[in-house]
């Protein structure tokens, strides 16, 4: 096959030297299979627990309601007292409010109830007080009730024990709600995963600063920092490491003593300017996976040095947010021991694309609403750049573009990864 131009506009290279390179499918079950999680727990009140991932499921500690209650304002009383065709009249002896604790219900009465209030024994039923007429002291009924409406039983959400939220679970405002409602003052969650960001590069200077000639501005700093920004992770540092191999070995070795994942940006590609391999290796670690074969982001390097998982994207910025968005989150949910925050989808293609046979492309998507059959319309840059981010900021997700297969024809069926809340 006649291979286009590197030094086409559009085009980095990638896919032209597929030698060594790792599927993109092969490269995820790997990651998956040689991450552990984190063995060390900790217990965190459920009020600073959010974002946290569960150790340990969260059990009930009683039935759930805790008692028998009334469901709305109203009027409790015994069914069997409702006798004859009606109307009834029954003497109402009791006032329940939320939070008391009520007397039993004498044969032939009735209790004034509130939403919440415990049930009186002997009581089985309430009655709205918008059904009901109440006169000196006396109710009275014209319809006759459905026996037990209105009462929400104990144990009829869930038995004491049952197991409310599993282990590797995430937590959202609505999983803290449920522990609560488990009775829990806090919860066992991982520890955090201790991430280190190392972005290489002499030309690179902070953002806001002009930059001088040849110089570029670090994109990749504030947009990892922001990705590793969450609750399960603290990001010890994020440093710029120079162009030199001294540089590279004593930044990575200071990282591995206290990182679990080391996440390095450029210098993973094959010119004399890239030492990240050198140095990963020089310092004894190893290299699982050398390179995937995918555009953008073909030099993604994952390996491990000591502890540390190392996972080394591309410099280029479109090439390490993909690579970020494909290993580097799977990578923290293997480690926090939940499960992958990006599932694939499928969508539809809103039109033809245009691309190159043999290479998996991994393009920004927009989500242009559903069809009939509910599944997503797609919207797919046509063409992609890695160091251009700006068709990143309109986009939902990525679309994965297999490397074989036919034409991609308006009306095709897509893998789509949308992006995670945040990212
Ligand atoms: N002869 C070959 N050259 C290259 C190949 C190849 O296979 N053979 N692969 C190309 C591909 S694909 C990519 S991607 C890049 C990856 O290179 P590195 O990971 O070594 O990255 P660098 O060379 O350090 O930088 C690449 C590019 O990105 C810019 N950059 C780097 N860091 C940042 C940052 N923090 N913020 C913004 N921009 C950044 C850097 O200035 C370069 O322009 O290699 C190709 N070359
Ligand atoms: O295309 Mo390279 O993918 O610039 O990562």
């Amino acid at each position: 096959m006649k291979m286009t131009s590197v030094n086409s506009a559009n085009d980095c290279g990638c896919g032209q030297a597929q030698g060594g390179a790792w599927t993109l499918d092969a490269a995820l079950r790997a990651v998956a299979a040689m991450t552990a999680p984190l063995s060390q727990v900790e217990d965190v009140p459920l009020a600073r627990a959010a974002g946290r991932v569960l150790a340990t499921p969260v059990i009930a500690r009683a039935p759930l309601p805790r008692f028998d209650h009334a469901a709305m304002d109203g009027y409790a009383l015994r069914h069997a007292d409702l006798t004859g065709p009606g109307p009834w009249s029954l003497p109402v002896d009791q006032r329940i409010a939320a939070g008391q604790a009520p007397e039993a219900l004498a044969a032939g009465r009735a209790a004034r109830i509130f939403t919440g209030a415990p049930l009186p024994d002997g009581a089985d039923t309430v009655i709205m007080q918008e059904h009901a007429h109440v006169s000196d002291g006396i109710l009275h009924l014209d319809r006759l009730p459905q026996p037990g409406t209105h009462i929400r039983r104990q144990g009829e959400e869930t038995a004491k024990g049952a197991v409310l939220l599993e282990a590797g679970q995430r937590l959202g405002a609505r999983h803290i709600a449920v522990a609560a409602c488990a009775g829990a003052q806090s919860v066992t969650v991982r520890r955090p995963v201790r991430v280190v960001l190392l972005a290489t590069g002499d030309e690179l200077c902070d953002p806001g600063q002009t930059p001088g000639p040849g110089l570029i501005v670090d994109v990749n700093t504030p947009m990892l920092t922001a990705a590793l920004t969450r609750a399960d992770v603290t990001l010890l540092r994020a440093c710029h490491v120079p162009d030199s191999r001294a540089d590279h070995v004593q930044a990575l070795a200071k990282a591995a003593r206290d990182a679990d994942l080391i996440v390095t940006t450029g210098g993973v590609s094959v010119g004399e300017e890239d030492h990240m391999r050198a140095a990963v290796l020089a310092l004894g670690g190893q290299i699982d996976i050398p390179a995937v074969a995918i555009k953008p982001g073909k030099p993604v390097t994952l390996g491990r040095l000591g502890a540390a998982h190392w996972l080394g994207l591309p410099g280029n910025p479109m090439s390490a947010f993909v690579t970020f968005m494909l290993f580097g989150l799977p990578l923290l949910s293997a480690l926090s021991g939940s499960a992958l925050p990006t599932a694939r989808r499928t969508g539809v293609l809103t039109h033809d694309i245009a691309r190159r046979l043999g290479r998996c492309e991994i393009r920004p998507a927009c989500i242009d609403g559903q069809d009939a059959m509910g599944r997503l319309q797609l919207t797919v840059s046509q063409g992609i750049h890695s160091g251009r981010m700006t068709p990143l900021a309109r986009a939902d997700g990525c679309v994965v573009l297999p490397a074989s297969g036919e034409p991609l024809c308006q009306g095709t069926q897509i893998d789509f990864l949308q992006f995670p809340e945040g990212f």
